[in-house]
């Protein structure tokens, strides 16, 4: 059982709303609880978190998403990061595609915060394909999205605000992104792993920058972006600057690092139990 397991939390339970096939065609639109209070005219924020990949660069186990990172999962940290913005009402979970239920479970059982609305819908087989279908649950009164990996599940709340406010001051797409420590290279990737790869060229790094999530947009922009770009990208930014728009970038934060290696767990387990100590528990 995870360290923070709640099954009967008031106001919790209710929250993970299940996309299993039995619910219809709207599944992920079912009995949502209502958000907390609005201010009449405030611009509503979402945030979509894909969470339906394998995880296969972090090696055999459960689903990236579903492992525990000091005892709780992985996909409850990005949640809660989600939640912690106080502009943020509404967060959609997508699903690996045969484990949507046991997410709902997952998030029922965690201690969530109460202004914010839950749904869970199943994912697809890209990243890309997950965003979308998270996005087509998005009821229509929501303006502004984030994006975050599940993967990310240590993203600092003034990071997911900085990201906000951004896309609230008329950017259609914000990034944050961080400087690059390591020189790049651009090669000839080997046909066979293993092989030498030779160097193409070496971008000038001052130029470069890492991109994490949360990624903020325009709800429009990014509906359009999904809806007309047909190219698999690896970031959702990367779909609008294909429509031609602007994408801003913002700071970045160290701990917004996305868990992909083994060796990833551990950072972040660290970084977990650095918290603990400047929190003094
Ligand atoms: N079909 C997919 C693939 C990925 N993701 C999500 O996209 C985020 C970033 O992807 P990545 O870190 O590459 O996760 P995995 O695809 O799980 O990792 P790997 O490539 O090692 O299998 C993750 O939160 C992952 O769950 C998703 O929702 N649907
Ligand atoms: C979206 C992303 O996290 C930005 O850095 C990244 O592109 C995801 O890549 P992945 O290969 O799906 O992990």
């Amino acid at each position: 059982m995870s360290d923070d397991s709640r099954p009967s939390l008031p106001g919790v339970p209710s929250q993970a709303l299940g996309s299993s096939p039995t619910l219809g065609s709207s599944p992920a639109l079912g009995p949502a609880r209502a958000g907390g209070p609005q201010r009449p005219g405030a611009t509503r924020i979402a945030a979509v978190i894909p969470a339906a990949g394998r995880g296969v660069r972090l090696g055999p186990g459960a689903p990236k998403a579903l492992r525990a990172l000091n005892g709780t999962p992985m996909l409850v940290h990005a949640v809660r990061a989600m939640a912690a913005s106080r502009a943020v009402s509404l967060v959609i979970v997508v699903a690996p595609p045969d484990g949507a239920a046991e997410v709902k479970s997952l998030l029922d059982a965690h201690a969530l915060p109460e202004r914010t609305d839950f749904l869970v819908v199943p994912g697809g087989d890209t990243r890309q394909e997950s965003v979308k279908l998270g996005l087509d649950a998005l009821p229509p009164e929501y303006e502004i999205v984030l994006v975050h990996d599940a993967a990310r599940p240590l993203v600092p709340v003034d990071t997911v605000d900085t990201v906000i406010e951004a896309v609230r001051e008329g950017a259609p797409a914000v990034v944050p992104a961080l400087p690059l420590a390591d020189t790049v290279k651009e090669v000839e990737p080997a046909d066979t792993p293993g092989e030498p790869e030779p160097v193409v060229a070496t971008p000038q790094r001052a130029r470069l920058r890492a991109v994490q999530t949360p990624q903020g947009f325009d709800r429009a922009t990014l509906a359009r972006a999904h809806e007309t770009v047909t190219d698999n990208v690896t970031d959702d930014a990367g779909l609008v600057e294909q429509l031609g728009l602007p994408v801003v970038v913002v700071p970045g934060h160290e701990e917004a690092f996305k868990v992909t290696r083994p060796l990833d767990l551990v950072l972040a387990e660290a970084v977990l139990a650095r918290r603990r100590l400047n929190d003094g528990f």
